[in-house]
């Protein structure tokens, strides 16, 4: 399995061993030293990693654990377990279904359209992208660059600065009259405006609505900013209705324990993993596949 930036199994190969001598060493006082500061530094946070690290003592005292080896099992299980809590599932049952994109700028919003699309496409959907950030033409501009990349149609403001709540009506609308199954709709990120920003985002929530459901509403953090790219997205967590999480450069951080974390912290499940800049650097999240990979 390709070993991942975010993965521990850099920083537990000095706890855990490497399949070599260490797996068959014993637990002993540094082998829990070590794997506090490992959590810590994976940026799971203090509060999770105690909580992790008290369950594996007891867990270890009452089986009698004594290898580093069944250890890093129970490890594995745990997170696996706790990731798991959460359902990832995209519901896009609807048709059209809607899928509003939000988050702070830069944090890789189109990006993830782009990818999205492109994925979705793939599966046979007929996907229609809104550029409903109006006000900069060079973010209309870059949506419409990815949606030539994954040959999927997009809905243009008429003039810069249209209100993106008749955009987002215009896409719906085309989604409905041409039979697309999905439309995805870009959001404005400027969090200078943040009142602004969120009566925006409710009209153009309350604007769609008048033709369709909003089937899901993604908050795209940025997973190299970690816990403080959390707190400048509090606002969508509280105002938009957001129904899952996705987390982009996931490939430049070293930060895979910030995922448990923020599905914790928020009680919103992470639903798409971005790592890379390349349209097909997108995957679902899978609880099972990412304890492995982050343990290693
Ligand atoms: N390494 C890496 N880079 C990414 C990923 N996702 C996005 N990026 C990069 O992050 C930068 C910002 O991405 P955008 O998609 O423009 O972000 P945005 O949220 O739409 O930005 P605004 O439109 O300014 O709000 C770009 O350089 C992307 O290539 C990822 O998963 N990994």
């Amino acid at each position: 399995m390709a070993e991942r930036s975010w993965s521990l199994a850099n920083v537990f190969r000095g706890v855990f061993g490497n399949g070599g001598d260490r797996e068959e060493a014993l637990v002993d006082d540094d082998t829990w030293d070590e794997l506090e500061i490992a959590l810590i530094s994976a940026d799971f946070g203090p509060d999770i990693a105690e909580s992790i690290l008290g369950r594996l003592r007891e867990q270890a005292d009452r089986h009698r654990v004594t290898r580093v080896s069944e250890l890093r099992l129970m490890l594995r299980e745990a997170l696996e377990e706790r990731l798991a809590a959460y359902d990832p599932t995209l519901r896009l049952s609807e048709s059209p279904a809607v899928i509003l994109v939000v988050g702070v700028n830069g944090v890789g919003k189109t990006t993830t359209i782009g990818k999205l699309a492109n994925y979705l496409g793939s599966l046979g959907k007929r996907v229609v992208l809104g550029a409903a950030d109006t006000f900069r033409a060079a973010a209309v501009e870059q949506l419409a660059t990815w949606a030539e990349r994954a040959r999927v149609d997009i809905v243009r403001p008429e003039q810069q600065g249209q209100d993106p709540a008749s955009v987002a009506f215009q896409t719906v609308a085309r989604a409905s009259n041409e039979g697309h199954d999905i439309a995805i709709i870009d959001t404005a990120g400027r969090l200078q405006t943040k009142g602004g920003l969120m009566d925006e985002l409710s009209k153009v929530r309350r604007v769609i609505e008048k033709q369709a459901p909003v089937a899901e509403v993604l908050l795209v953090l940025d997973a190299t900013t970690g816990q403080n790219g959390l707190t400048q997205a509090e606002a969508f967590i509280e105002h938009a209705g957001v129904t899952g999480l996705v987390l982009t450069k996931l490939d430049g951080s070293a930060k895979g324990g910030f995922v448990l974390a923020v599905q914790e912290k928020t009680g919103l499940p992470v639903k798409l993993v971005g790592q890379g800049e390349g349209i097909g650097d997108l995957t679902g999240f899978t609880p099972h596949v990412f304890a492995a990979q982050l343990i290693g």
